[in-house]
């Protein structure tokens, strides 16, 4: 058994059906899993059908004993909607795994999933640290979502109430996490259509998104690192888009790890900060 395999556990989880605990304290960045996927799956019904009868009779007893919440399609095709995940942000293709599909949701998680094209696994880090015996919660959801929109989600994909701290938190806190929330997405907004005429305003609008992520818990700052990057590369303030790159490159490794499909390229970024493809592409300017 490999180490990876002994920091956590498979087992009931009250409420929840089955769930995955750390079995020993786990740090912040640590890779708890690479897993290959059980079958690959997509939006086109046949081919998903026809890759599940491919698999071997081992793979078919571990699919078939996942969850399944979607009593109102067959079986295989309950178990794809209710486990897959993505394989990357097209929203088409996803897989189903035996373990990495037993991790349950929470608003606030403490580990990040993502799919590795290159070594073909699903990985899962820590971001924060996770004590020995604490559940290992991950989020089902697209980023920076208020309650409301949030609890809609989970009830209609995959048939719960959500009861996480941010979601049974008392009006007034859930209230202040979402008009935050409602802030970061606005700015996050201007930050892209500003940088072709106002780069240092965009600039402005990604250190105001880094305060507000700081206060809803700090997640989510490497795409906001790596825009700080891009337009002080594609402006030649080199100082600046050094300082982008370094952080850039420490937080994708705490989300994502040296494995990671991108950990090369903001490597290159942050031992040269001109490698951008587009940099110096905008007339000079100092942004800092
Ligand atoms: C991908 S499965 C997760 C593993 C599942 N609990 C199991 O027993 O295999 C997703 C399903 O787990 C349950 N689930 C996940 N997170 C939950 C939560 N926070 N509260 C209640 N149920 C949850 C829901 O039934 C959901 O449709």
């Amino acid at each position: 058994m490999s180490a990876r395999q002994e920091c956590y556990v498979v087992k009931d989880a009250p409420g929840k059906g089955m769930g995955m605990f750390a079995t020993r304290d786990i740090k912040r960045g640590e890779c708890i899993l690479a897993e290959k996927p059980l079958v690959f799956a997509s939006r086109d019904l046949i081919k998903t059908q026809l890759a599940i009868n491919a698999m071997t009779e081992l793979d078919k007893k571990s699919f078939f004993a996942l969850h399944n919440i979607h009593f109102d399609v067959p079986t295989a095709i309950g178990i794809v909607r209710t486990n897959a995940l993505p394989l990357g942000s097209d929203g088409v293709d996803c897989a189903v795994y035996k373990v990495m599909s037993r991790v349950n949701h929470t608003c606030a998680p403490n580990v990040h999933h993502t799919w590795n094209p290159k070594m073909k696994k699903e990985y899962l880090h820590a971001i924060e640290d996770i004590a020995s015996g604490s559940e290992i919660l991950t989020s089902y959801l697209e980023p920076f979502l208020v309650r409301e929109d949030r609890m809609e989600f989970l009830r209609k994909n995959f048939k719960f109430e959500c009861h996480c701290n941010l979601c049974a938190a008392p009006k007034p806190e859930y209230e202040l996490y979402d008009s935050t929330v409602r802030r970061i997405n606005i700015y996050s907004d201007l930050i892209m259509t500003s940088a072709s005429f106002s780069p240092k305003k965009s600039i402005q609008f990604v250190r105001e998104v880094l305060v507000l992520l700081d206060k809803i818990g700090g997640e989510g700052k490497t795409p906001f690192y790596y825009d700080g990057y891009q337009i002080s590369a594609m402006y030649g303030d080199y100082t600046l888009a050094q300082e982008w790159a370094n952080l850039l490159l420490d937080s994708y490794i705490m989300d994502e790890g040296k494995e990671g499909e991108k950990y090369e390229r903001y490597l290159k970024y942050s031992k040269n900060p001109r490698s951008h493809e587009r940099a110096g592409c905008a007339p000079r300017q100092i942004l800092s």
